[in-house]
């Protein structure tokens, strides 16, 4: 059964939660990296916030035309002949308004545009660099568990897409109406200081229940990441399984076992809209006692003859430019948490050095392929000890069989020797070279691999062959996949070479994947069971291109196909991470040792009395 994926917390949400100043210190240093990567468009940066200045201007223009009409209101209607200051009092306000309006379409598109130009291009820059970077780390950051694809994934995603709506918010959503509320602020102060303390005080009480609501949705919003990670390793996980789902009718299991992460998702999105209903509603309601404030205070001034009726409209409408954004400042609240939540993790991907494959070393031009392991010793991150003390010689221009049960090291062997991990103690030497000294990609370059399947990436079949050699030609492709024994089929197909390689069954992509290999045309060349996965007839049609691939190369082969074991010039036998027995399969044979226990068991289980009777009558 395909594993469910349990609501796994990620590393994040199993720390403690952060206190107020390390918050700070964490959301500075977010910022701080987030500057660097905006460091490129502080162009287009400062040409926001130009616009955002002239718009926080533009934005006060409602409540000087709402006063001026007012007070002339007031004015010529106490005139006996009103109507011509009337007209004239209307197209002062429709130029004003119209002039406005217009400069505030500029403004606005200007704004909004280079807003998203700035958004989308981050979102551009922060996608590529992590995929740039962790296609530098080594193998052992793809294993661990903590990033099997699924949340690997969702970290990424949400990572870009929280840092990148942080950005958002702050440029196209809050700037201009924070702009704008200062300005209206000033002018408030500026026409009487006790209507500009009233703006004032709203700030810090919205400031406080927004904090105080932010902090009540910051639970659930950690979960809300967990159910995400669960719901996308599941999806994941189903794709993966389907076969086995269908074969064993676990449809409705599969169903449910979404419905109950689905369920809980629910719960949770109900209750951060709930929390942030309550806390709208207290906000308007203290909105409402701020307007009822500038109106009485307002009056109180027009009672004195301080101020004229106008004034009233005038102070409301830039109490509430002070209002609107402040209103809404739990929504930057939200994106820092947000950001804190995932951002973090994210730059903990994009910035661990540790997984960094060291690649410089030395040339490994003309390598011949000897290889010898000293006393290896090597367990995996999750603390598996695959190899113990592990010693044994690889002769080059031969083929070497690693033979042992499951489980007994042998892969784990193949993945030392193409550094996909390094061993812990002991030294691996090719051609009397320290193999960790050689330049990692240069010596990838010499080395094929050739695996159990899994290695046909979604593409045309030329592309899936010319992934050996990036610059082979159309008949190069054409000369690899004879030898590989695959041409024939792939011409029978409409679409030939361009055919979706992903279509062909196991046997024919494990032809394409020897085609490959043919082209990269590596002295050294390891195949581990490539021909596990495949039926009898597509063993024997891979076989051919399989011995082709083995002439005069350093082969070194894991393979409990019994043919090909007997095949190998040299054996080396692994049983529980050590080497037992090397040498040729007469000799272990002969031994009678853990060898001839393995070959006997897989001769038995062959019946081969029973083929032999069936052969020859
Ligand atoms: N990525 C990994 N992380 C942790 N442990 C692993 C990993 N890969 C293999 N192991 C463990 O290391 C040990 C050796 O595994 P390895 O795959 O080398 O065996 P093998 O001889 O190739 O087996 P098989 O013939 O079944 O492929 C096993 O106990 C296995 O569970």
């Amino acid at each position: 059964m395909p594993t469910s994926p349990t609501l796994n917390k990620s590393p994040l949400d199993k720390k403690p939660p952060l206190k107020k100043t390390e918050r700070r210190a964490l959301l500075w240093d977010i910022l701080k990296k987030l500057a660097v990567f905006a460091q490129p468009y502080r162009l287009i940066i400062i040409a926001t916030l130009i616009l955002t200045v002239l718009g926080s201007f533009t934005a006060q223009v409602n409540a000087f035309v709402l006063r001026y009409a007012v007070d002339t209101l007031t004015e010529i209607a106490t005139l006996s002949e009103p109507w011509e200051a009337g007209v004239r009092m209307l197209t002062i306000i429709s130029v004003v308004l119209l002039t406005k309006e217009i400069l505030s379409i500029f403004i606005s598109f200007g704004q909004r545009f280079y807003g998203e130009k700035i958004r989308i291009n981050l979102s551009r820059d922060l996608s590529q660099k992590i995929i740039e970077r962790i296609l530098t780390y080594r193998m052992a950051f793809y294993t661990s568990s903590e990033n099997d694809s699924g949340k690997l994934q969702t970290r990424i995603d949400y990572g870009v897409s929280s840092l990148t709506s942080l950005v958002q918010n702050f440029f196209i959503d809050m700037l201009p109406l924070f702009a704008s509320a200062i300005v209206s602020l000033i002018i408030m102060f500026s026409t009487n200081v006790w209507i500009g303390m009233v703006g004032l005080i709203i700030i810090p009480i919205y400031f406080f229940i927004s904090q105080k609501q932010a902090k009540r949705l910051q639970g659930f919003r950690r979960q809300m990441r967990g159910f995400r990670e669960a719901k996308s390793g599941l999806v994941i996980s189903l794709i993966n399984s389907i076969s086995v789902v269908k074969s064993f009718v676990r449809e409705s299991i599969e169903a449910e076992k979404h419905l109950t992460i689905q369920k809980d998702m629910t719960n949770n999105q109900l209750r951060i809209r709930s929390i942030g209903f309550i806390y709208d509603a207290v906000k308007t309601f203290i909105e409402q006692i701020g307007v009822v404030a500038i109106i009485l205070l307002t009056s109180y001034f027009v009672l004195k003859g301080q101020m004229t009726i106008g004034m009233i409209l005038f102070h409301v409408m830039l109490f509430q430019n002070v209002a609107a954004p402040i209103r809404q400042l739990h929504r930057i609240y939200d994106q820092i948490n947000n950001a804190l939540t995932y951002a973090e993790g994210f730059f903990e991907i994009l910035e661990d050095d540790e997984q960094v494959e060291n690649i410089t070393g030395i040339s490994s031009k003309n390598l011949k392929g000897h290889i010898e392991l000293k006393n290896v010793d090597f367990t995996y991150p999750n603390g598996t000890q695959a190899l113990k003390d592990v010693s044994f010689t690889i002769k080059p221009n031969r083929i070497t069989a690693l033979v042992g049960l499951s489980g007994a090291g042998k892969s784990t062997i193949i993945n030392l020797l193409v550094r996909f991990y390094e061993p812990d103690a002991g030294t691996i030497c090719l051609d009397s070279q320290n193999l960790a000294d050689y330049d990692t990609h240069e010596l990838r370059q010499n080395i094929g691999l050739v695996l159990q399947s899994n290695h046909i990436f979604s593409g045309t079949i030329s592309e899936n062959i010319r992934y050996g050699d990036m610059t082979a030609s159309d008949d190069d492709i054409v000369i690899a996949a004879k030898k590989a024994s695959i041409h024939e089929q792939v011409m029978s197909l409409t679409k030939g070479y361009e055919s979706s390689a992903k279509s062909l069954s196991g046997g024919q992509q494990q032809r394409i994947a020897l085609a490959r290999m043919f082209l990269k045309d590596p002295p050294i060349v390891f195949l581990d069971e490539p021909t596990a996965s495949l039926d009898a007839i597509a063993s024997q049609q891979v076989k051919k291109s399989l011995d082709l691939i083995k002439k005069d190369r350093t082969v070194i082969m894991v393979s409990h196909n019994i043919a090909q074991i007997i095949d190998a010039d040299d054996l080396v036998v692994i049983e529980n991470g050590r080497v037992v027995e090397t040498g040729t399969h007469e000799a272990l044979y002969e031994q009678r040792g853990k060898y001839f226990e393995i070959f006997s068991a897989m001769s038995d289980s062959l019946n081969l009395d029973k083929i032999s009777q069936t052969l020859h009558g």
